[in-house]
């Protein structure tokens, strides 16, 4: 039994006409007080107002969850509005759209539950073939802090900047190769998902306020020792984070065999490939910044793998391609003293950054749709070729054994 707003019911009988598994009821009073086990599935913004809804109308003795990417407002609100009666067990499926659930993590919370009722929902939800992963509401929120808010905070800025300076990445010479690929096809990715699923977990999630924002630092700072040309400075304080984060020479963090395989990524570009364009070298501002912002965090990325979404997964495949591919890093800090072709690229991700950082810390969400939706507006032309490419790229990495787990 399911339902929408009561005034989209038409809609959504019309729509699962055929589909004699799903019964579409008028409201949540109506599923709630049929059900034996319930699942909210709603803005995290506006899990506090649906639950108080339709919370009281719970049936006796049930089990409710959600699916809300982060889990502080979700409990909450379960807390206050259901009765003490209702047991309460929360998951979250930690991929988007279009992934295959088969062998992804699924968190599961026991946050007030009997075992029997634990076990009804983990039986009920062993059909997605997803890894069962059990965590408090708390460490929940942790270490999605950690994985996605940061990692959407890199790739919501790559579009604030190409946005700026209106230009569609693939379409020039400069983004050309496996890492831009990945740049391009994930950014698009998310410029392409609704708002609020972004706005929310970075908003709404306590733990991830201070990630974001040394995100935004660690930017900032780079980038000033690139323009003022601090070699020394730069290079030590890349290494330094490469040591923290990776592990010091002859003990490593990473495994025996790289997450990623360089050369699966180079296939997936949007569009035509410029001929006889070969890669440029880049500073990768981005992914120098990702690197040092775990390092200042003390967060060790390999720890999160087992609740991890494949973005994640494939996002420090690629930071930790550029670090430990001999000559990369040193390119690249190469190129970010010496070479002023990304430049203005890099200064739009900067402020794009710093402007995320503090829409965040201010909690402003109106802000923070505009901003997105703005830039989602930009790229919205580009969005149907583009996304079967980045399915595509995203299929391609999960078969290859390499960022699986
Ligand atoms: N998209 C993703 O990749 C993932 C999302 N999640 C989480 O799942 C949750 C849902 O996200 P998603 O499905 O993507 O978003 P959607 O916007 O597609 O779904 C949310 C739905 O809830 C409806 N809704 C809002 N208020 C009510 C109400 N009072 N009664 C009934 N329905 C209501 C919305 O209607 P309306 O549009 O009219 O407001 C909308 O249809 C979010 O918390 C998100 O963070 C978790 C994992 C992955
Ligand atoms: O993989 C990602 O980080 C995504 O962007 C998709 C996503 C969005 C929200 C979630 O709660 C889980 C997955």
């Amino acid at each position: 039994m399911a339902c929408d707003r009561e005034e989209k019911y038409d809609d959504l009988v019309e729509e699962f006409a055929g589909n004699s598994n799903v019964q579409i009821l008028r409201n949540g009073h109506l599923v709630s007080r049929a059900s034996s086990y319930i699942i909210y599935s709603v803005e995290a913004a506006a899990i506090g107002c649906v639950v108080a809804q339709f919370g009281p109308s719970t049936r006796l003795g049930a089990i409710v969850g959600g699916q809300t990417s982060c889990k502080d407002p979700e409990i909450k609100a379960f807390e206050e509005h259901l009765p003490s009666d209702v047991d309460i067990v929360s998951c979250h499926s930690l991929h988007g759209p279009s992934v295959d659930p088969k062998g992804q993590p699924l968190v599961l919370i026991k946050h007030r539950a009997s075992d029997e009722s634990f076990n009804k929902v983990e039986t009920v939800l062993r059909c997605l073939q997803s890894k069962h992963v059990h965590l408090s509401a708390e460490e929940h929120d942790r270490i999605t802090a950690d994985t996605q808010a940061v990692t959407h905070a890199a790739f919501l800025s790559m579009g604030k900047a190409w946005h700026a300076n209106t230009q569609f990445p693939w379409e020039g010479t400069r983004y050309v190769g496996g890492i831009e690929n990945v740049k391009i096809n994930l950014m698009l990715r998310i410029y392409a998902q609704k708002w609020h699923v972004y706005a929310g977990l970075a908003i709404l999630n306590p733990e991830a306020h201070k990630q974001i924002n040394q995100f935004a630092r660690s930017t900032t700072e780079l980038y000033y020792l690139m323009l003022e040309g601090r070699a020394a400075e730069l290079r030590a304080r890349v290494y330094a984070a490469k040591e923290k984060v990776f592990g010091a020479e002859g003990s490593p963090k990473w495994g025996a065999n790289p997450l990623l395989r360089g050369d699966i990524l180079d296939h997936f570009t949007i569009g035509r490939r410029p001929e006889n364009s070969p890669p440029l070298p880049n500073n990768h501002l981005s992914l120098l910044a990702m690197v040092d912002c775990w390092s200042m965090l003390g967060i060790v990325p390999y720890d999160h793998m087992i609740c991890s979404t494949p973005l994640f997964r494939l996002w420090l495949g690629v930071a930790e391609h550029l670090f430990r591919t001999p000559g990369l890093l040193d390119d690249c800090l190469r190129v970010g003293l010496e070479d002023n072709t990304f430049r203005r690229d890099d200064l739009q991700f900067t402020i794009a950054a710093c402007g995320w950082a503090e829409c965040v810390s201010l909690r402003q969400f109106e802000t923070w749709r505009e901003r997105f939706a703005v830039t989602q507006k930009f790229f919205e032309p580009r969005f149907k070729g583009a996304i079967e490419v980045g399915n595509a790229m995203m299929k391609a990495v999960l078969e290859s054994d390499s960022v699986r787990d």
